[in-house]
């Protein structure tokens, strides 16, 4: 894991992307979860699991400046949360990028420099500079001009991601950049994720119920569960005691071949759960 950044001067400079302390979060009586202590480094990876409904993308939008803890601190690149921070890239939750406007794969990417608004700007060289590198830097140049409505799932993944890269910000949140694709293109996103992190040493968040696809990458993992939260490396959070006791009920962490699998026990923790409720255990990962 990379921890410093140089700067042009050849000195090296610590950014720390991201620092919780003592975080809770509570909507009225409801404790969504409470005493969170975490610093994201430079060029880390930090999964962030859990099952429905615990409070992971509020995580993030905690970081976004979107929601208010009710306790403790929360910083990003050294300094207190705000809405529209240049050092966050994020990928929200995906929704669908129809539109009948004839957008284009290169127009989504220059939003992520600003937002919606149309001008001048547009125009300028190094603008059109940034995105066509976060667009390369993705894989992404040959279906850039093409329409949206054109472009596959896993290419418009690429084209958020270079979005969100396209600020060079040292904080990116994704939530949930898995869903909806493929086996493939889970490995894809999460190794363009994983080199984005490592060669422009920012700090990830990256919060999926796909624990397999990136294992081999994470460096820790943040799992949000029963109020709670644990976080330290996989083997050292993954495992059935742990999440146990997390959980507040029975959980079997099961390893099969490079897989793990999480069972929790559904009808014991279902108010853990939203909105899906089985009786039956659950597979997380
Ligand atoms: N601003 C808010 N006011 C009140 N309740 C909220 C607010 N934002 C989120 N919640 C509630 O907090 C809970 C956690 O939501 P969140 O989306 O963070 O969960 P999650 O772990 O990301 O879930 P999922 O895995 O299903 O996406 C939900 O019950 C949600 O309705």
């Amino acid at each position: 894991m990379a921890s410093h950044r140089f700067d042009t001067a050849g000195a090296t400079t610590r950014i720390e992307p991201a620092r919780l302390t003592g975080a809770t979060v509570a909507f009225g009586d409801r404790v969504l979860w409470s005493g969170l202590d975490l610093v994201v480094d430079p060029g880390e990876f930090i999964a962030v699991l859990g099952p429905n409904g615990v409070g992971k993308t509020t995580l993030l939008r905690v970081l976004l400046g979107q929601i208010a803890l009710t306790a403790g601190t929360a910083m990003v690149a050294g300094r207190p949360v705000r809405r529209g921070s240049t050092h966050i890239g994020y990928i929200p939750q995906q929704r669908s990028l129809e539109t009948t406007a004839p957008i284009r794969g290169r127009d989504l990417v220059g939003m992520g420099i600003d937002g919606h608004k149309w001008g001048f700007a547009r125009f300028s060289r190094s603008r059109r500079r940034r995105i066509d590198e976060a667009i390369a830097s993705v894989g992404a140049t040959a279906f850039a001009h093409v329409p949206l409505t054109m472009t596959s799932g896993g290419e418009q993944q690429r084209l958020r991601i270079a979005q969100a890269l396209v600020t060079n910000p040292q904080l990116l949140l994704c939530d949930e950049p898995l869903s909806s694709l493929d086996l493939r293109h889970q490995q894809d996103v999460t190794r363009l994720i994983d080199n984005a992190c490592r060669t422009r040493n920012l700090g990830v968040l990256f919060v999926t119920h796909e624990i397999n696809p990136v294992l081999p990458y994470v460096d820790r993992v943040v799992y949000v569960a029963g109020g709670k939260v644990c976080v330290g490396t996989p083997d050292e959070v993954l495992r059935s005691d742990v999440l146990s006791e997390l959980y507040g009920s029975h959980v079997e962490v099961f390893h099969h071949g490079d897989r793990i699998i999480v069972l929790a026990d559904e009808e014991r923790s279902s108010h853990l759960h939203a909105p899906e409720i089985s009786d039956k255990p659950k597979e997380i990962g």
